[in-house]
Parts: structure tokens; C-alpha cells; sequence
């Protein structure tokens, strides 16, 4: 055995020899690959959701470093949620790439106290009394959607829809209805207007990253000018409506946001709103409102797509209620099974990616939250909301999709501060309601009208992070005619 040792000690000795010189390197190999995982970023990644999702599962909870952003740490736990439920500042960084639409001085970055007193003017614009005024108006945009397929399927068996594309349409037109009213001028070419808007959210999108060319550049301005004046257009036709309007009869009138605007003091100066922060506030609440409710709605239709059970139990609910008529809003409101299967959907597919909130210097957070590793030393804190929504100790077996989470008996369990695609606490999204009732709406004439399925394999429903979560090559579905209202 010892000879059978000897023999090899040469060669041990000549590769020692050959690895010593070479020795750094082969350590810095060795360092390289240790510190792979540390150099990951969004791009290698594949997203910021990704990232997060990588982050998290090294670190935990509480993710302190190799995030993007300076004095930021990202959590996913339901104290650390609860016990910032009050901040209302967010980091003013997150929306810098929005300002050339929506200004320096915007809503999104309005600190906590004056966020919070314009919330109190604008409020109303999102309760019921509008939600009643203006949803004939909502549920006419989706008829029109639904004739338009109606009239491709009278030549042919099956129609496939993208249906993103013109969900995004209903959105934007139904978003505008609510808070832009119901009077949008005649010579509007709502195409160009949606163009134009999407190739701006688009280009600015891209540009924060670097990913905008000359040409796609100058097309960012173009589009950028096109939608800001074709704003100030709906904006100022409104406010010579008004005027007109107080000259004659005042006419029992619900005040949408825009009215709101244009009628009440900004709570800040004590004077009128400013044109500037009128056309800033609009851009905010369109952009908010419009690519959320959206993609919502085709997300929910291929949810239902993949779960034939939970289809059918709605199919069964929509036809009980409704019979051959159109949805009414008090319809809406009646029918569980619609709303369980939607919340659902925001669950599983929420479209916003995350919520941010800063901790000013001094800010007092509860003792629960000392765990986790939270400073009050102005430290924004991600709240990614698809790891709440799929973290199996708050939603079991989160990969299912299960409606019967937010029934009646169940919704209980569901540990609070937890469930957010509308964001939480003193930012929570004022528009719930408006999302909910324009998804129900679609979702539920939809489900009046055709059998439908998904038209593209499985896989290929990608998930892209722009402004907000969608689908990269949209969700298209097959649209077949049945039995139902005469809309
Ligand atoms: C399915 C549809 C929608 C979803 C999923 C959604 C989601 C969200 C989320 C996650 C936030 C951030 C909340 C936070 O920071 O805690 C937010 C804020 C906001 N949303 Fe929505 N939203 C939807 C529809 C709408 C609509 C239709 C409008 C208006 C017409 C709207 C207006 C706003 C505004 C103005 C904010 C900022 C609130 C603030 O800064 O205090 N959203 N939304």
C-alpha cells in the first residue's frame, strides 16, 4: 500500500507545482461562482417580481440587500403591514419615471398629511352615488365590446379575441366615463388617444431602464404631447360645460372627480385647483385606473378557463340572477360567486407588482415589527404583493385557485393584512369599488353571451412587468355563441 502511495507522489508534487502559480486565479474563479447568486439583478433575474421572489428565499422575511434601490428593504409579513397600516409617505424615487406625464408636483408623492386632505375633497367622486350615475354608461362601453364580437361570430362558429387588447380598451373608455363623465367630446379618436397613451406609458416605462433608441424617443414625445393636449381637451371642454351650466339651470348632479376639481378649493393653497394639478391629478387616476382594470379582466377569463368547476358554478350564478336581462348594479352586488371568483383572480394574478411606503426619520412603528429588522430611519419598505398572495403560510396550497377562499363562511380565515391587490392602510387604492364593478361587469356579460375558452397553449400565457403585471403575448380567447340576453 505504501510502495502503491509513493508511486503517485511525483505527480502530486508536479501538479502542485503547476497549480501554485495559478493559484489566484483559480481563486477568484472560485469567488466568482460563490458570488453568482449576489450578483443577480433584475435583468439576469428576469424581473423585479423574480427577483424578489430569489431575494426572499435566501434571506427570508425580510430582504436588507442586493435590492436595487438605496435604503429600501422589501418585506412579506402581515405585522410588518399592520403596523405601517398609518404611514402614508411614499419614496418620491418610484414615480420619477412618470413625471414627465403627470408632473414634479403629483398625488403619488403628495406627503401622508396632504394626501390625506385631498383624499377627503376627492372621496366622494368614488362612492356610491357616482358608481350609481354612471354605470349605464360603464355597462354600454362593454355592450358595444360584446356586439362588436357578436357581429365578427355572425359569419363564422368561433371567434378568437385578444382579449387584453380590448379589455384594455373597455378600461380606458369606462375609466374615462367615471371620472372624466359621460360627455367626451364627439371629434375624439379614442384610438389615437389610447395609442398615444399606451406608447407613453410604454416608452417611459422602458426609458427609466434605458431602453429607448432615438427613434422610439422621439416617438415617446410625440405620443406624450398627443395625450397630454387631447387631456387638456376633455379637461377645458368640461370647464366651459360648467360654466355654461352655472349660467343656466344647475341641474341635481352628482359630482364626478373632474367636477370635484374643477368646483372645489385645492385643500392645500385654500384657492382653485390649478390647471397644472387638474391635468396631473386626471393623468394619475386614468393611469391608475386603466392597464389595473384591464389586464384584471382577461386574467379572470383565463383563470376560469384553467378550473372548469369554478366556471361552471358562475355560469350557474349568472343565469339564476340574470335570466335574459342585463346585469344590473344591484345584480352585481347579489351575485358571490362573481365576486369570490374575481378576488380570487386579483389573488392569484394581482396586477399591481408592489406597494412602497417611506419611514420617515423619528416615525413610530409598533414593537412587533422590531423582528424584522424594520428601521425608523428613512427606510422605504417593499410590499411585493404577489408574495403575499402566494406565501403558503396566509393562502394554503396558494398555487390553486379557489374561489371559495372569500365565501361568506371562509373569508374569515384569511389572515388580515395579507390579501392586497389594492394596496392597504392610509395609500390604499380609493377605487376598489369603480375596479371591482367594471371587471364584474364585463366578466358577467362575457359569461351571458359566450361558451369561451383559451385559444393559445397554456405556457404561452407569459407574464411581462410593465406598469403593472401583463400578459406579454395578451390571453387570447375563443369566443363561441350561446343562449342569452338580447343586449
Ligand atoms: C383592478 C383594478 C385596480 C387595481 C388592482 C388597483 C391597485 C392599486 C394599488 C395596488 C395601488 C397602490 C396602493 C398602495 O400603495 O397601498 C393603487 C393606488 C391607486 N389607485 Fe388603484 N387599482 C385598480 C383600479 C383603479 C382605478 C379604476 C382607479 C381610478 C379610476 C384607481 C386609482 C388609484 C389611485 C389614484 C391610487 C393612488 C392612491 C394614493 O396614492 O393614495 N385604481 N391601486
Amino acid at each position: 500500500m505504501l510502495n502503491y502511495v509513493l508511486d503517485y507522489i511525483p505527480y502530486i508534487v508536479i501538479a502542485l507545482c503547476l497549480i501554485y502559480p495559478l493559484r489566484t486565479i483559480i481563486y477568484d474563479q472560485f469567488q466568482a461562482v460563490l458570488s453568482k447568486k449576489k450578483d443577480i439583478d433584475v435583468a439576469s433575474a428576469g424581473g423585479f417580481i423574480p427577483l424578489l421572489r430569489i431575494l426572499h428565499a435566501e434571506q427570508g422575511a425580510t430582504v436588507t440587500s442586493n435590492l436595487p434601490f438605496e435604503n429600501t428593504i422589501s418585506v412579506v409579513n402581515s405585522e410588518v403591514m399592520k403596523a405601517t397600516l398609518q404611514i402614508g409617505d411614499r419614496p418620491i424615487g418610484l414615480f420619477k419615471f412618470l413625471v414627465p406625464l403627470i408632473g414634479e408636483d403629483n398625488f403619488q408623492i403628495f406627503d401622508a398629511e396632504r394626501a390625506a386632505r385631498f383624499k377627503k375633497v376627492s372621496g366622494p367622486a368614488f362612492g356610491q352615488e357616482v358608481l350609481t350615475t354612471k354605470y349605464d354608461d360603464m355597462r354600454s362601453i362593454g355592450i358595444d365590446l360584446i356586439k362588436r364580437w357578436e357581429e365578427s361570430l355572425n359569419l363564422q362558429d368561433s371567434v378568437i379575441i385578444r382579449m387584453q387588447e380590448e379589455c384594455l380598451e373597455f378600461a380606458l373608455r369606462a375609466t374615462s366615463k367615471a371620472i372624466l363623465s359621460t360627455d367626451t367630446p364627439q371629434d375624439l379618436d379614442f384610438k389615437k388617444f389610447k395609442q398615444s397613451y399606451d406608447a407613453t406609458l410604454s416608452g417611459l416605462f422602458d426609458k427609466q431602464f434605458g431602453l429607448l433608441d432615438d427613434l422610439r424617443e422621439e416617438e415617446l414625445q410625440q405620443s406624450l404631447n398627443s395625450f397630454l393636449t387631447t387631456l387638456s381637451k376633455l379637461i377645458n371642454d368640461r370647464k366651459n360645460k360648467s360654466t355654461e351650466v352655472e349660467n343656466t339651470e344647475k341641474p341635481a348632479y352628482v359630482k364626478d372627480l373632474l367636477d370635484i376639481l374643477l368646483t372645489e378649493n385645492d385643500p392645500d393653497t385654500g384657492c382653485p385647483f390649478s390647471d397644472e394639478m387638474i391635468r396631473s391629478i386626471m393623468s394619475i387616476y386614468l393611469t391608475a385606473g386603466y392597464h389595473t382594470t384591464g389586464v384584471a379582466i382577461p386574467f379572470t377569463l383565463f383563470a376560469l378557463t384553467q378550473n372548469p368547476e369554478a366556471k361552471a358554478r358562475l355560469q350557474e350564478e349568472i343565469d339564476e340572477v340574470l335570466q335574459d336581462r342585463l346585469p344590473t348594479l344591484e345584480d352585481l352586488s347579489k351575485m358571490d360567486c362573481l365576486t369570490q371568483v374575481i378576488k380570487e383572480a386579483l389573488r392569484v394574478h394581482p396586477p399591481g407588482t408592489f406597494c412602497a411606503r417611506l419611514i420617515k426619520t423619528g416615525s413610530v412603528l409598533s414593537k412587533a415589527v422590531e423582528n424584522f429588522q424594520v428601521q425608523t430611519d428613512n427606510t422605504t419598505i417593499l410590499y411585493c404583493i404577489p408574495l403575499y398572495h402566494e406565501n403558503p403560510s396566509y393562502f394554503a396550497n396558494p398555487q390553486k385557485f379557489d374561489p371559495s377562499r372569500f365565501s361568506r363562511e371562509n373569508i374569515k380565515n384569511i389572515k388580515p393584512n395579507t390579501y392586497c391587490p389594492f394596496g392597504f392602510g392610509a395609500r390604499m387604492c380609493p377605487a376598489e369599488r369603480l375596479a371591482m364593478v367594471d371587471i364584474k361587469i364585463m366578466v358577467c356579460m362575457i359569461m351571458q353571451k359566450f361558451d369561451f375558452e383559451l385559444a393559445m397553449k397554456v405556457e404561452d400565457v407569459q407574464m411581462e412587468e410593465r406598469f403593472v403585471v401583463m400578459a406579454k403575448n395578451d390571453i387570447l380567447i375563443k369566443l363561441k355563441p350561446r343562449s342569452g340576453i338580447n343586449a
